[in-house]
C-alpha cells in the first residue's frame, strides 16, 4: 500500500511474550512514530464490549438535537459538542469540524457523573466497564513505557494514572456525518483539522471500511492511516491504534513523539476503505491524575533527550506544571470561543 503511513504492529498480550522486548518494541515506535498498532485478539479489551460502544454511540448521536443540546459541553470538557463547535487547526481552518462528539467523564457505581441523553441512561453501567477497560490497557501501555525507558521504579507513570484521582481523561463518541450531508464542505475543509492530542496516551478504535484518519509525515505529507494494516486481516477485531499524546510527550522532553494526525473528507483511499459513509470512531484520552506535577522522569534516557531534543517544540520551551494546568493550556487553545465567552 504505497503512501500509507508505516506505523509499527505490536501484539502486546501474546502468550508467552517477552515483556522487556515488547517494551522495547513499544519504546521504538513511540520515539520514531508516535504512533502504534496494538494487535487486538479480543484479550485487553472484547470484541464485544467494542461492539457494544459503538452501538452505543449510533444511538446516542441520532438521539433527539434537544437531547443532545440539554447535554452541551462544558469547561470541564465533559458533554455534546456540535457540528463545527471544535476547531482542532484554528490557524488553517475555514470553518470548525464537521463532527459531532460526546466526552463521557467518570462514572460512579457504574453510573455517569454527568447529563447523558435518555437514549443512553439504560447503558451506562456498560459505558462505565468500557472506559474502565480503557483505562487499564493504557495502564498496560505506560508500565511497559517505564520499562521501555528503564524507568526507575518502572511504575513511575503508572502510579501517577491512579483511576481513583481526579484526572482529566476522557472516553469520546465520535460521528463524522456523511459528506452527502454536509453539502457546504469545501475541498480543503476536514472532519478533524490537523492536531496532536493533549493527554499521556490515546486509544483509538475505528470501524472497518471507514477511512479519513491521516498523520503528518517528517517529510510534511499526509499519509492515510489503515484501518486494517496489513497482516492483521484475520484478526477478530482491527488493532487498537495507540498514540502518544502531547503531555507524555513533555514529560519525556520530547523523547516520546507526539504526532500530529487530522480526518480528512478525502485521503487517498486504501483498499477496502471509503470516506462516502457516515463514520464513526471511539477515542479514550488518558491523563495522569490532575494533580501530577510534571517533574523530570527517573530515567537516564529521558533525562539524556533534554539536550538532545530529539523532536523540538514538544519539550523545547520546558517549566514545571501540573497535569491539569498542561490540559487547561491546551483546551483554551481549541474551544476559543467558549473560553473567550467565559473571560467576559
Ligand atoms: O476520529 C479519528 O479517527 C481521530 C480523532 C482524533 O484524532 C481525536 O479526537 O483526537
Ligand atoms: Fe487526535
Amino acid at each position: 500500500m504505497a503512501g500509507t503511513a508505516t506505523i509499527p504492529i505490536i501484539d502486546i498480550s501474546a502468550e508467552g511474550a517477552d515483556q522487556i522486548q515488547v517494551a522495547k518494541e513499544l519504546v521504538d515506535a513511540a520515539v520514531e512514530y508516535g504512533f502504534v498498532y496494538v494487535r487486538n485478539a479480543g484479550r485487553d479489551i472484547s470484541t464485544e464490549q467494542i461492539e457494544n460502544a459503538f452501538g452505543l454511540s449510533r444511538t446516542l448521536f441520532a438521539s433527539p438535537l434537544e437531547d443532545k443540546q440539554r447535554c452541551k459541553i462544558e469547561k470541564n470538557n465533559q458533554g455534546w459538542s456540535g457540528m463545527h463547535t471544535e476547531t482542532l487547526d484554528p490557524k488553517t481552518q475555514r470553518v470548525g469540524d464537521f463532527k459531532e462528539g460526546f466526552n463521557f467523564g467518570t462514572f460512579k457505581d457504574g453510573k455517569a457523573t454527568q447529563p447523558i441523553p435518555r437514549s443512553i441512561e439504560p447503558h451506562q453501567a456498560q459505558l462505565a466497564g468500557f472506559r474502565e477497560a480503557c483505562h487499564a490497557l493504557c495502564q498496560k501501555l505506560l508500565l511497559l513505557f517505564g520499562i521501555g525507558l528503564q524507568v526507575d521504579p518502572p511504575t513511575f507513570f503508572t502510579s501517577a494514572h491512579s483511576p481513583a484521582q481526579p484526572s482529566g481523561s476522557i472516553l469520546r463518541f465520535l460521528y463524522y456525518p456523511p459528506p452527502s450531508a454536509t453539502p457546504t464542505a469545501e475541498p480543503a475543509d476536514v472532519r478533524a483539522g490537523a492536531h496532536s492530542d493533549y493527554g499521556s496516551v490515546t486509544l483509538l478504535f475505528r470501524l472497518r471500511g471507514q477511512a479519513g484518519l491521516e498523520i503528518l509525515e517528517p517529510a510534511g505529507t499526509w499519509a492515510p492511516v489503515p484501518v486494517t494494516p496489513p497482516g492483521t486481516e484475520g484478526d477478530v477485531a482491527p488493532p487498537i491504534l495507540v498514540n502518544i499524546g502531547d503531555l507524555l510527550s513533555y514529560w519525556t522532553n520530547g523523547l516520546l513523539r507526539s504526532t500530529v494526525h487530522r480526518v480528512s473528507f478525502s485521503s487517498t483511499p486504501t483498499p477496502g476503505e471509503s470516506s462516502t459513509d457516515p463514520r464513526y470512531s471511539i477515542v479514550y484520552f488518558c491523563h495522569p491524575a490532575d494533580a501530577t506535577p510534571l517533574a523530570p522522569v527517573p530515567s537516564a534516557r529521558v533525562a539524556a533527550a533534554i539536550d538532545g531534543n530529539v523532536h523540538a517544540g514538544a519539550g523545547a520551551d520546558k517549566k514545571e506544571m501540573t497535569a491539569a494546568e498542561h490540559l487547561k493550556m491546551r483546551l483554551s487553545e481549541t474551544y476559543l470561543q467558549m473560553y473567550a465567552e467565559g473571560k467576559k
